[in-house]
C-alpha cells in the first residue's frame, strides 16, 4: 500500500531533495484551472466515453493488437483540456499502448484520434509533437550516457537545423541552437537542474530524473503533456515536489495525461481518472468515484482496497500465494521476463 498522502510542503527540503516548484502556485485565490477543470467535470455522468464539455483529445475506436493479443481496444475517450487525466489499471492493460499510440510512436489496427479536432493519425512522434502533443519517456541507458542539457536539446522541436537545405545555411542552425540552449537552462532553472547541466543524467537521483523527463517534454511547449508514470521509482519524500510541478503544468494551460500506479498520487492530482483493464476502459469518473466501481475494484483495486481481510480470506490469499511461488520455482520466465522492456523501448 502506497504511504498516505502529506500536506503540500509540509516537510523541509533535505539536500538531496527535489525542491517545490514556485510558491506561487498556491495563491490567495486558489487554483483557478483546478477549478475551472474540476467544475466543467463535476456534473458528467461517471461513464466509459462520457462527452466531455471541452476535449482536447477524442479518440475513436482506436485498436492494437500484437499478434493475437489485443493490447488496446478503446471504443471512445475524450480528454478534458486544461485537466489533468490519471490513466490507470493493472500491468498490461494498454496504458502505454495507448500513449504510443497517441503521440505518434506506434500505430493502431482501426481507428482515429484527434487533438483540437485535428486527425492526428499517420503523423510521425515529431510532428504529433509539432502540433503541442508530448509524452515523457523514462531514461533509457543511451539517454543516460547523455549530459542533461543535451538530454533537453534532445527535446527540442522544430529545429531549423534537422532540415537538410537549412543544414547547408550554418548560421541559420546556430541561431535556432543558441535559442534551444537557452530554453533548455531556463527549464533547468525552473526545474533546479541548471547547476547539473554538464553532469550525466545517468548519475541523477530517481527524483532528478523524473525532473528531467518532465523538463525535456516541455522543449517543445506543448499543449498537451502525457506523463508516463511520473513518480515511479521516486523516494516519497520527493512525491510532493513532484506533484507540485505536474499542478503547475495545468495552472499554465496545459492538459496533463499521466500513468500512475500509486492510487494516493492519482486521488491527489487528478481532475479526472480513466481506468483500463485488457485493452478496454472500464470506467471514468472524478478520483472519488473509482473506489466505488466495482468493475475496477474488480480488476486493479482488489475487493479489500480500504478495508482490511477476514481471517478466512487471509487464508485464501495465503495459500494463492504460496501456489504461486511453488510455480515460479518450477520456472524461470515469467511476466517480468517479457515486461521489463516496454514498447517504447524505454526498460522498466
Ligand atoms: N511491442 C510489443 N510487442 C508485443 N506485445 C506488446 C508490445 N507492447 C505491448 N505489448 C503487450 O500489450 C499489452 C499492453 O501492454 P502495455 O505496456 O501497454 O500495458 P500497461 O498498461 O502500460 O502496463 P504496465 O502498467 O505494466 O506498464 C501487454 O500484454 C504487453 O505485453
Amino acid at each position: 500500500m502506497p504511504a498516505e498522502p502529506t500536506a503540500h510542503g509540509a516537510h523541509a527540503a533535505g539536500p538531496d531533495e527535489v525542491p517545490a516548484a514556485a510558491p506561487t502556485r498556491e495563491s490567495a485565490a486558489g487554483r483557478i484551472p483546478q477549478r475551472l477543470a474540476q467544475a466543467a467535470l463535476k456534473d458528467l455522468p461517471w461513464e466509459v466515453g462520457v462527452a466531455k464539455p471541452d476535449p482536447a483529445i477524442v479518440v475513436d475506436k482506436v485498436t492494437r493488437t500484437f499478434g493475437g493479443l489485443t493490447a488496446v481496444s478503446v471504443d471512445h475517450l475524450e480528454v478534458q483540456r486544461g485537466g489533468i487525466t490519471g490513466l490507470i489499471g493493472p500491468n498490461g492493460a494498454g496504458k502505454t499502448t495507448l500513449f504510443n499510440l497517441l503521440t505518434g510512436f506506434d500505430q493502431p489496427n482501426t481507428g482515429t484520434w484527434s487533438f483540437d479536432g485535428r486527425d492526428l493519425g499517420k503523423l510521425s512522434p515529431h510532428q504529433v509533437a509539432r502540433l503541442g502533443v508530448v509524452r515523457t519517456f523514462q531514461l533509457t541507458k543511451a539517454l543516460s550516457r547523455l549530459t542533461v542539457l543535451q538530454n533537453m536539446l534532445l527535446g527540442a522541436q522544430g529545429q531549423k537545423g534537422e532540415s537538410f537545405l537549412r543544414a547547408l545555411v550554418p548560421g541559420g542552425w546556430r541561431a535556432q541552437e543558441k535559442e534551444n540552449t537557452e530554453r533548455a537552462m531556463d527549464l533547468l532553472r525552473r526545474f533546479k537542474l541548471d547547476a547539473k547541466k554538464d553532469d550525466f543524467a545517468g548519475i541523477l537521483s530517481g527524483g532528478q530524473r523524473k525532473l528531467l523527463e518532465m523538463a525535456r517534454a516541455l522543449m517543445s511547449d506543448p499543449k498537451v503533456v502525457m506523463l508516463d508514470e511520473p513518480m515511479a521509482g521516486v523516494n516519497p519524500a520527493l512525491t510532493q515536489s513532484l506533484l507540485g510541478h505536474v499542478k503547475d503544468l495545468r495552472e499554465e494551460g496545459m492538459t496533463v495525461i499521466f500513468v500512475e500506479h500509486d492510487m494516493d498520487v492519482v486521488r491527489d492530482i487528478s481532475d479526472w481518472v480513466v481506468v483500463m483493464a485488457a485493452g478496454k476502459i472500464i470506467a471514468e469518473g472524478p478520483p472519488e468515484s473509482i473506489s466505488q466501481n466495482k468493475a475496477v475494484v474488480d480488476a486493479y483495486l482488489g475487493a479489500h482496497h480500504d478495508a482490511p481481510l477476514t481471517v478466512e480470506e487471509e487464508d485464501r490469499v495465503l495459500a494463492e500465494a504460496d501456489a504461486a511461488l511453488g510455480r515460479e520455482d518450477g520456472r524461470s520466465t515469467g511476466r517480468h521476463g517479457t515486461d521489463e522492456i516496454s514498447s517504447d523501448g524505454s526498460t522498466r
